[in-house]
């Protein structure tokens, strides 16, 4: 039975997808913003994804991961970004403004100012119009993906911070972003194709990274983003699921329980072929 998957289309998924017709893939993709792709999962539209880690813990019990995948960093992310006009120690009692995107990032971001700068009075909201305005006024900001990417190039506000770098800065663990979700409806009733799409996902991964500068001659978004500034973006991004990883994701969950996030922390239950 063919599969459906989902595909963030954002540039730091190409290396999970951008070989995945010549190492055999043949179901079918739905393409979308992270926030989009969750609801398809969590409404069965999808059979799975990579998608919000969040989105995993808010309803864990339909879902199993894909081991040894991820979108995480180690470091800064560069496209998950948080733009001010103000340093983020003055925040308090202020907005910052949201694309409605992102579900892990969101509450990352609450974390951040919670639990490390202890701001208990930052409200964050999708406002009407677009965020790139309220920058330009000089509010605040979230924004992950390629639009952080531009904005960051545009250098769109003066005080610009990198939410895996501060995560880092506090923990001393990786973040990891994005998780293979698999609906477990899907592992039962397609249990040979998710088989083989797990080999074939490893197989682009291993390609990608066998050579990124062919990647990136193949990757459209490089007349903005140039080929080298690419590579460079693949290479400070860790698509792999370790033991610091799950570290790293464990203490999320913990937090954002902590902080009512989540109802309660998920546990974490892997497809095992
Ligand atoms: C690193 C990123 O992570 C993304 C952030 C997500 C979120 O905030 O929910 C979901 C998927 C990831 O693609 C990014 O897109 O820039």
């Amino acid at each position: 039975m063919s599969l459906v998957v989902g595909h963030i289309k954002y540039i730091n998924c190409a290396p999970f997808f951008h070989y995945l017709p010549e190492c055999g893939f043949d179901g079918t993709i739905v393409d979308g913003v992270p926030s989009h792709l969750n609801r398809l999962l969590a409404e069965g539209g999808v059979d799975l994804s990579p998608s919000s880690s969040f989105e995993y813990a808010r309803n864990w019990r339909e879902y199993l991961l894909f081991p040894e995948l991820s979108i995480s960093a180690c470091g800064p992310v560069r496209s998950v970004l948080l733009f001010s006009g103000r340093p983020i120690e003055t925040l308090d009692g202020d907005h910052i403004a949201l694309t409605g995107d992102s579900a892990t990032s969101v509450n990352l971001l609450k974390i951040i100012l919670k639990e490390f700068y202890d701001l208990r009075d930052v409200r964050c909201a999708v406002p009407a119009g677009p965020v790139e305005a309220v920058m330009a006024e000089g509010g605040s900001a979230l924004l992950i993906g390629d639009r952080a990417l531009k904005s960051a190039q545009e250098k769109a506000a003066p005080y610009i911070y990198d939410l895996a770098e501060l995560w880092l800065q506090h923990t001393g663990l990786p973040f990891v972003f994005a998780l293979w979700i698999l609906r477990r409806q899907a592992a039962r009733e397609k249990a040979d194709a998710v088989r083989t799409l797990h080999g074939q996902l490893k197989c682009s991964r291993e390609r990608a990274f066998a050579s990124l500068e062919n990647l990136a001659k193949a990757t459209p978004e490089r007349e903005w983003m140039g080929e080298g500034g690419l590579v460079d973006y693949w290479n400070c991004m860790s698509y792999e699921l370790g033991e610091a990883h799950l570290e790293g994701l464990r203490l999320y969950f913990h937090l954002c329980a902590r902080h009512h996030l989540l109802d309660e922390e998920p546990e974490l239950h892997f497809w095992g072929g």
